[in-house]
């Protein structure tokens, strides 16, 4: 394997007395990444997640995290891991401070260095002045950014983010993803999971998760090049009427109203879309348009997550 693979996973499973929450997963994620998983809820993000941080045991399948396999190594690899879940996990009823401590004691940090870390995770944070502050008493954003730094504390190699944006606004999202790619610049590998195709897009790679199967992936450049239906937009009147026309067949993938226009996935074997939807509806303008992450999101989950 190659030295630059920080996360392979082959075949990686886990079943559940309620059925099969990751299906054969296949991942090779290189250093220096931030890679995402994209999907709804339910769709094996977390369990993937919870499965490569070694907190819970594959029912199948294999992983290695730089190049070493996981099974029987979960506390050395514990060390260069970071793991920011989707609660932020954070301790309400202590302070900033107390929280930082705490886990830096657990990552066994010697008290000469704690001191100089912490002050710059505050500062880099922007979280200075806050430090006797009590954790449940901050904002969306503080805790997003305290839960960063207890999870960065140990200077991790690889980062595993769960949904870490879905409790904040979209400006604090914003500046949340400036630190992800400083950090990443540092020479991270970045796990993120997220249901926010804003989020997917900035990505270097993603996977598009759908009930625990791997439906596509890629960069989203090459995602949209390579998108497997194509994008044509219809304006007119009674845009309503058109989509529960043209969802009657089975080859319009999908049919979303944006605005003044109704966004149409158009299965790919369709040669000439915009002759075809012509021919379905004379009274209408077709024309094809850009496909987004979101159209391959749909187009890759056969339409079945979108109203
Ligand atoms: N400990 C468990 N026991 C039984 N079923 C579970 C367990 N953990 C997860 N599941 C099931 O596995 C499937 C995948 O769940 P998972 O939490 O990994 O999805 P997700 O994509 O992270 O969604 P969310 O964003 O809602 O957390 C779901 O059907 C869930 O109910």
């Amino acid at each position: 394997m190659s030295q630059d693979v920080v996360i392979q996973s082959r075949q990686l499973t886990k079943t559940f007395s309620s059925g099969t929450a990751v299906n054969q997963l296949d991942l090779s994620i290189p250093k220096g990444t931030i890679y995402g998983f994209l999907g709804p809820n339910g769709c094996g993000k977390s369990t993937t997640i919870r499965m490569l941080t070694g907190l819970l045991e594959p029912t199948s399948g294999e992983i290695e995290l730089f190049g070493i396999p996981i099974k029987h190594h979960e506390e050395a690899l514990k060390q260069r891991i970071g793991y920011m879940t989707q609660a932020f996990s954070l301790y309400n009823n202590l302070t900033v401070l107390e929280n930082l401590n705490f886990v830096a004691a657990i990552y066994g940090l010697k008290r000469t260095h704690r001191k100089a870390r912490v002050q710059k995770l505050l500062q880099r944070y922007d979280l200075l002045g806050r430090e006797k502050q009590l954790a449940g008493s901050m904002s969306g954003g503080q805790k997003q950014r305290l839960a960063l730094a207890c999870a960065t504390l140990h200077k991790p190699e690889l980062l595993f983010l769960d949904e870490p944006t879905s409790a904040v606004d979209p400006e604090n999202r914003r500046d949340f993803w400036e630190h992800l790619f400083d950090l990443c610049d540092q020479g991270t590998t970045i796990l993120v999971s997220t249901h926010y195709m804003d989020e997917a897009e900035r990505c270097h790679a993603l996977a598009i998760l759908e009930e625990g199967n791997k439906r596509a992936d890629g960069s989203p450049k090459n995602l949209m090049a390579s998108m497997p239906a194509t994008v044509v937009e219809a304006s007119g009147n009674d845009l309503r009427g058109l989509k529960q026309s043209l969802s009657r067949h089975s080859t319009i993938v999908s049919a979303a109203q944006i605005g003044a226009r109704l966004r149409l996935l158009v299965r790919q074997d369709i040669n000439d879309p915009i002759g075809y939807l012509q021919s379905l509806s004379s009274s209408h303008h077709f024309e094809l348009a850009r496909a987004s992450l979101e159209d391959v999101f749909v187009a890759s989950t056969g339409g079945r997550h979108v109203g």
